[in-house]
């Protein structure tokens, strides 16, 4: 059935009134007029805390933006998509990346496949080879066990795996040290070819596709230089020792000369973004053990029974994806921060630049009409207190409102005590000043407390006061475990998943990066070839011929 526009809708348009009201509200004020603040502005799910009492809201908005969520089917929608319906419309699929992480059992059948059944075969497969490489067991070709792993992958074939590894580095295997390549630039590849040994390093071609440009050309360099380092006549044995594949695609595996006994494979209702749980989890379960990996899929799985049950205003991944809603739409925000308080996850906020952007990056609903309002933020960030020194600036007195999601550990991997209470006090201190900012008067009396002459005061004062009002979610946890981390990346999904459904979009297919694969392909054969005629603009044409020029 087809939705009405966004803008259409009574909830909506209550929701807009209510904006005229609160434009002029003070989180300062809102926060000394109501003790409970924190209490009835925070909830709690799967291991995680999530404070949201400082954004620029109260109940009734929360009232408003829950029934928002009702009328445009939230509820309806995320039922159909654990029920395993087509609600990848584009593309004519499921979307059930959470059947990836459901305990053994669960019923679910796909157009006639036993989705649990297949799910926990390949889980199993993942079991043994990650035990037989990790235990020394799996030997490279001349008798050696492995100790390097490098995964070759772009995307959703990468950033999953790659930052997970990088979060959970505290539970990994000594010996094995993992190793990710993406990027179609050479010198990504070569940094790594130049720190392993083709007698220890065993290969995993990850692409859902297996057609993606960056990955085949990646995996062809990797597997001409392994067979350079091999002898001819043991060539095929020696592959089959050092390259596995994660794909979808059996038939480009083989032609790739990969020997389907080497192949984990993955379904299309699995999207690239939303992988990490299936087999591109390899690198993952190699390098923190099977127990740990199930571990993980089990935090995520928490997740997921919460936001499948929970009321919508005591549900996490609701309430977060309805208060970026509101900013988006009635603040205005045009971006937001993600900063992570803990160094491990310094690969987290790619991860979602992922997952968000490509997911409601769209300015058409899944109706092909276009949207009426703002959609998808842009994503950016970087640890704190890294960021603190860097663009914090900008968040604080630039002109942009930008809100944050402040993450955080309230215990560390390490023993360093000291270090992390100046972390975590860091963190809490940025919220509070992005909060409360600092009036006029108040910087006023802090430099005449200094003795600045009056004159001196008058000149500093606009330049370090803080506007303040400015919003910020906390998510806590106790610590960064595999659980956690699972539970972390469900609830980000879930969010992605209702804005998506808000501004009825479909989150799941990622039309808008065709374009330039399409185009990068013609430039490609034009670098390569004969001198063409100008075929492009006059910008493409000349960047074109300067790059033939220094070939
Ligand atoms: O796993 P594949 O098929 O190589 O795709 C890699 C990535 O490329 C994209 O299709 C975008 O080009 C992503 O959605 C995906 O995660």
């Amino acid at each position: 059935m087809r939705q009405p526009s966004l803008t259409s809708t009574a909830s909506f348009q209550a929701l807009e009134n209510h904006a005229l009201e609160a434009e002029d509200w003070e989180m300062r004020k809102l926060f000394a007029a109501d003790p409970q603040r924190f209490e009835r502005f925070s909830c709690e799910a799967a291991g995680l805390f999530l404070d949201y009492s400082k954004n620029r809201l109260d109940g009734r908005t929360l009232e408003l933006l829950a029934a928002l969520a009702r009328e445009r089917g939230v509820e309806r929608q995320r039922d159909a998509m654990f029920a395993g319906e087509r609600i990848n419309n584009t593309e004519n699929r499921a979307v059930l990346h959470t059947a990836l992480r459901a305990p053994r059992g669960s019923t679910l059948v796909l157009d006639g496949q036993d989705v649990d059944a297949e799910v926990h075969a390949v889980l199993d497969r993942i079991r043994s080879f990650t035990d037989a490489v990790r235990g020394g067991e799996w030997l490279g070709h001349t008798g050696k066990p492995i100790t390097d792993v490098v995964n070759i992958g772009i995307g959703g074939s990468d950033l999953g795996p790659k930052m997970v590894v990088l979060a959970l580095r505290h539970y990994a295997h000594p010996r094995l040290a993992l190793h990710f390549v993406s990027n179609v630039d050479g010198h990504d590849m070569d940094a790594t070819l130049s720190q392993v040994d083709p007698e220890t390093t065993l290969f995993i071609v990850a692409s859902k596709t297996f057609t993606t440009a960056e990955t085949m050309m990646n995996a062809q360099t990797a597997r001409r230089w392994f067979l350079e380092r091999v002898p001819a006549e043991s060539a095929d044995a020696a592959l089959a020792k050092h390259f596995v594949a994660v794909s979808t695609n059996v038939e480009a595996i083989k032609s790739f000369g990969i020997d389907p006994a080497n192949m984990f494979p993955f379904w299309d209702w699995v999207g690239g973004r939303y992988s990490v749980w299936s087999a591109i989890g390899l690198p993952v379960a190699l390098a923190v053990g099977f127990g740990y990996f199930s571990d993980f899929l089990a935090g995520a799985h928490e997740m997921d029974q919460h936001f499948r049950n929970a009321p919508i205003e005591e549900n996490m991944p609701m309430i977060l994806a309805l208060v970026g809603f509101w900013n988006r739409e009635f603040l205005d925000a045009h971006s937001v921060t993600i900063a992570p308080y803990h160094q491990d996850l310094n690969r987290f906020p790619a991860y979602l630049q992922q997952l968000d952007m490509e997911s409601n990056g769209k300015s058409v609903t899944r109706d092909g009409d276009p949207v009426d309002t703002p959609t998808c933020p842009a994503i950016w960030g970087e640890p704190g207190t890294n960021g603190q020194h860097a663009y914090f600036q900008l968040l604080h007195q630039g002109t942009d409102l930008t809100p944050i999601d402040f993450i955080a550990a309230l215990r560390p991997a390490h023993e360093m005590e000291q270090h992390h209470s100046a972390l975590l006090a860091n963190c809490f201190a940025q919220s509070e000043a992005f909060m409360k900012g600092k009036t006029i008067d108040e910087v006023r009396t802090d430099l005449q407390a200094q003795g600045l002459p009056p004159e001196e005061v008058e000149r500093l004062a606009p330049h370090k006061t803080f506007p303040g009002n400015r919003p910020s979610n906390t998510i806590l946890m106790e610590r960064l475990t595999p659980p956690t981390l699972g539970a972390l990346i469900a609830l980000y999904e879930h969010k992605t998943f209702v804005q998506g459904v808000l501004w009825n979009l479909n989150s799941f297919d990622q039309w808008g990066v065709e374009l330039g694969k399409v185009l990068a392909k013609k430039i490609e054969a034009e670098l390569a070839g004969e001198p063409q005629p100008d075929l492009h603009d006059s910008s493409t044409n000349g960047l074109i011929a300067r790059a033939r020029a220094a070939f």
